[in-house]
């Protein structure tokens, strides 16, 4: 199997701050205002052609933020990223714009990723039809539900033939009918020896379709190994997670940031 993905060392670091001023301060002035954040600290990842590899943790875990490195739309602020081939991302809001209609959207996707207007042309019935939107498909996507943008947001992606797909929480909104056959998809793609990887909260769909599970925890990984190895753990802890209060759950955030940070670095940053 040949390695797709590797992230060497990856951190991703964000400015918090606590008003308009100290932003507008941090960019004129030489000085360094507001916190620093990290979404995701030293990261380690390798998968390779052919594996599904499930994103999972929970809310702030930094699944989003690595799903857009991944996909070269957001950049680390340190470490190696290392991605062989083409990667789509479908994700719910992304990159479909509103005023535009579902065809005028294919167009320009596809247009932005180096297709020729005659390859366009050929590409449309597919997308088309994939994402049942009939006559839907000339009507500004701003009219359309979550569930049609979801369904052709997949149907762009899938067709363009990517080596690496990211799917983050897009199946979640769709009908069930779609969902099967979008899992066909993704299975198709499997067999064709792409690299999927899989965010999503429902341990049943990482069940049904992880070959691997990477276990983000506030940025770090926790644990990333073989489906039947991880997702038992993982569960436990969600049933346990799921079971705090708010309080305990804020608490449970400190003990992980103050491992993250080092005690006394966490100490200085709040
Ligand atoms: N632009 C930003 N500025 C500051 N912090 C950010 C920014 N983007 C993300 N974060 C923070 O980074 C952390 C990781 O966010 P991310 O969206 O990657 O998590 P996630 O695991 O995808 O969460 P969810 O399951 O809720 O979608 C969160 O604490 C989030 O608030």
């Amino acid at each position: 199997m040949k390695k797709t993905i590797k992230l060497l060392n990856v951190s991703k670091k964000h400015k918090l701050y606590t008003s308009t001023s100290q932003k507008v301060k941090d960019i004129f002035l030489s000085k360094s205002y507001g916190e620093d954040f990290f979404a995701l600290k030293n990261v380690n990842f390798e998968a390779y052609s052919g594996e599904v590899v499930g994103l999972v943790g929970v809310n702030g875990a930094g699944k989003s933020t690595l799903s857009n490195i991944i996909a070269g739309i957001l950049p680390e602020t340190s470490g190696t990223v290392d991605v062989t081939g083409s990667v789509a991302l479908i994700a719910i809001a992304s990159g479909l714009k509103g005023n535009l209609t579902g065809r005028e959207n294919i167009e320009l996707k596809c247009l932005m990723l180096g297709f020729t207007k005659d390859e366009i042309k050929a590409l449309e019935p597919q997308i088309i039809e994939f994402a049942e939107l009939g006559k839907f498909i000339d009507q500004p996507i701003k009219s359309y539900s979550t569930g049609m943008r979801s369904r052709l947001g997949f149907a762009i992606s899938v067709s363009i033939d990517p080596d690496i797909i990211i799917i983050d929480e897009a199946l979640a909104v769709g009908d069930k009918a779609f969902n099967e056959k979008a899992f066909n998809k993704m299975m198709e793609f499997k067999e064709k020896g792409k690299t999927i990887l899989f965010v999503s909260h429902s341990i049943k769909l990482m069940e049904k379709f992880a070959d691997k599970i990477l276990w983000l925890e506030y940025g770090q990984v926790k644990d990333y190994g073989l489906k039947d190895e991880i997702l038992p753990k993982y569960e436990e802890f969600i049933k346990e997670y799921k079971k705090m209060t708010k309080a305990e759950k804020e608490k449970y955030k400190v003990e992980a940031l103050k491992q993250q940070y080092g005690s006394d670095m966490f100490v200085e940053l709040k």
